[in-house]
């Protein structure tokens, strides 16, 4: 059973996908709640309440996943998941439309006191003076961070007859077009903006973004909006710019510590907050729910998933076409990983033929966590492969070229070991499926998968016929046989495939033959 612990608040109705799914159980509890069971599970749900730290990790050992019910994972230890092959994904999209609304809503309360005016009149007031504002249209809103809610926000503020200036280091000149914005520097930005909104998310290069020395720079009254997450504008900062009256007013959605506690701003009447609500409609929550239960069902299903933080995102036609070299590189390196039992200092791949023209990055991959897979008890998969490879000073190396030894594509793998090499040359045909026809340039031809029993002996009469009645009088039936060799009379290979796994001692046995040289069980995963 895949267990999934949806730890804060998802809408129930977006975890549709989840149902009539008989081999997923979904519990809806906090981290707290089932902190005693928290090895159980395979999926971690959360939004950004729940902070899954290196400590949290170390206790849910059978995590897999971990879908983030929104866009920032700064509450999320990435790295760690990485470290542990934890796939992270998020819902990049879903909320937004929410975000960005809510984000002109605030600026129009900012705009228009209407916070501070709805209190006073219910409480009995009349102060129509002291509550006058300023008026939207003509006043240049400066968006920093211009992903997708900053490009929403712009079309919000354009109907507002608003002129949107951005700053945005990744933003591309022909983008800044289509959206209609004037684009410059941060210290541009600040120069002409009568409103900043911040649209970036939490990182080492965000933090403070908005701090003691840079709030100087910008306009005398200007308004701050942060609807992104606490800390890019410093909040000792924006509370000493609003009492020296260079800041005019704030809206902040978002803090550093969530809820605030203690926090001097919230005395400050200039400052409209709300509680992390961007992303908070029935719509957003509906959507975010929706697709990150989606993602979680793909990964049950062996599908790729559509948003991950940590690995690369492979279209559905993509997969398609690529699965079967996919399955077949990781059987490769299960196939080496098996022969060569002792270090390894590399892994190299050559991926040849037309069937490469895409980045084939999730290959070399899928390959080296197919060598780790049963080598090693830590969970090596595509996420955490290169870099546990990495860490172990194994190199990895990948090529692509046209040489596909006679097949349309094919790919060559070598392993180098303290004391051995070895490669083998694999390719996929529609009508046969997988096959190795090469293992260290014996040429062969067989299909990888189940039980299978390699002989290295020499080319001479009988050898085969000495195999085969040992075999017969331990009463192993062979499914299947191939032979190979370089050159007649010298050395050659066997490759025979069994209905069951072949015993120890028969391989003991085999291997106590002086006829032959290197006797190898095997065991495939099934195509
Ligand atoms: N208050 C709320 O409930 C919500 C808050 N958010 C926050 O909003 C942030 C933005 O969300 P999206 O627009 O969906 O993300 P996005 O990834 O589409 O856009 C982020 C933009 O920031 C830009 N950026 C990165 N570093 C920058 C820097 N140093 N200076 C200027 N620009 C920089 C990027 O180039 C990108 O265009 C999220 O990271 C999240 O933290 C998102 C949704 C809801
Ligand atoms: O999606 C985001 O980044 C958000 O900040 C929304 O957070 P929430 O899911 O409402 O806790």
């Amino acid at each position: 059973m895949f267990k999934v612990l949806v730890a804060d608040a998802i809408k129930p109705d977006g975890l549709t996908p989840f149902i009539g799914r008989e081999d997923i159980l979904v519990v809806q509890k906090t981290v707290e709640e089932v902190r005693n069971e928290l090895h159980e599970f395979d999926a971690l749900l959360v939004r950004s309440a729940t902070k899954v730290t290196d400590a949290l990790l170390d206790r849910m050992t059978s995590l897999k996943i971990i879908a983030r019910a929104g866009v920032g994972v700064d509450n999320i230890d990435v790295p760690s998941c990485t470290k542990r092959g934890i796939i992270v994904v998020n819902a990049p999209d879903g909320n937004t439309i929410s975000t960005a609304e809510h984000t002109f809503a605030m600026i129009a309360s900012l705009a228009r006191n209407i916070p501070q005016a709805h209190q006073t009149v219910k409480g009995g007031g009349w102060e129509r003076n002291r509550f006058a504002g300023t008026e939207l249209k003509g006043k240049t809103l400066g968006i920093v961070g211009m992903g997708r809610i900053g490009s929403e926000l712009t079309k919000r503020a354009r109907a507002f007859q608003m002129d949107v200036f951005a700053f945005d280091p990744f933003l591309t000149a022909e983008r800044a077009k289509e959206l209609q914005v004037s684009t410059g520097s941060l210290e541009d930005l600040m120069a002409v903006s009568d409103f900043i909104t911040v649209h970036t998310p939490l990182t080492k290069d965000t933090k403070g973004l908005f701090n003691r020395e840079t709030i100087q720079k910008c306009k005398d009254g200007v308004y701050l909006i942060n609807c992104a997450r606490g800390g890019i504008i410093d909040e000792e900062a924006l509370y000493e710019a609003i009492e020296s009256g260079k800041v005019a007013g704030a809206a902040l959605d978002v803090f550093v510590e969530e809820p605030p506690v203690d926090n001097r701003l919230l005395n400050l009447n200039q400052i409209i907050v709300t509680p992390h609500l961007g992303a908070s409609t029935k719509e957003a929550q509906l959507n975010v729910a929706k697709q990150v239960a989606k993602e979680v069902v793909s990964f049950v299903d062996g599908i790729p998933v559509s948003n991950s933080i940590n690995l690369p995102a492979i279209p559905a036609e993509l997969f398609n076409r690529i699965q079967p070299y996919y399955q077949l590189v990781k059987t490769v390196g299960s196939f080496l990983s098996q022969f060569i039992q002792e270090g390894i200092k590399e892994i190299s791949v050559k991926y040849g033929g037309d069937t490469f023209d895409y980045d084939t990055s999730i290959l070399t991959k899928a390959l080296v966590s197919g060598f780790f897979k049963g080598r090693v008890d830590v969970n090596v998969n595509e996420v955490n492969a290169l870099l546990y490879a990495k860490e172990r000073s194994i190199t990895i190396g990948e090529k692509i070229s046209n040489e596909a030894h006679g097949y349309s594509s094919s790919v060559t793998v070598k392993i180098v070991g303290e004391t051995k090499t070895m490669e083998v040359k694999a390719t996929y045909i529609k009508e046969y499926g997988p096959r190795i026809f090469a293992i260290n340039d014996f040429k062969i031809d067989f299909y990888p998968e189940g039980h299978i029993l390699y002989i290295q002996h020499h080319d001479r009469p009988g050898v085969i016929g000495v195999v085969g009645k040992k075999l017969g009088d331990m009463n192993l039936n062979i499914a299947t046989m191939q032979v190979g060799r370089k050159e007649a009379g010298g050395e050659a290979i066997m490759v025979l495939t069994f209905d069951e796994e072949i015993p120890e001692d028969a391989l003991s046995d085999l291997a106590s033959s002086p006829d032959l040289s290197i006797v190898q069980g095997i065991e495939l995963p099934a195509y």
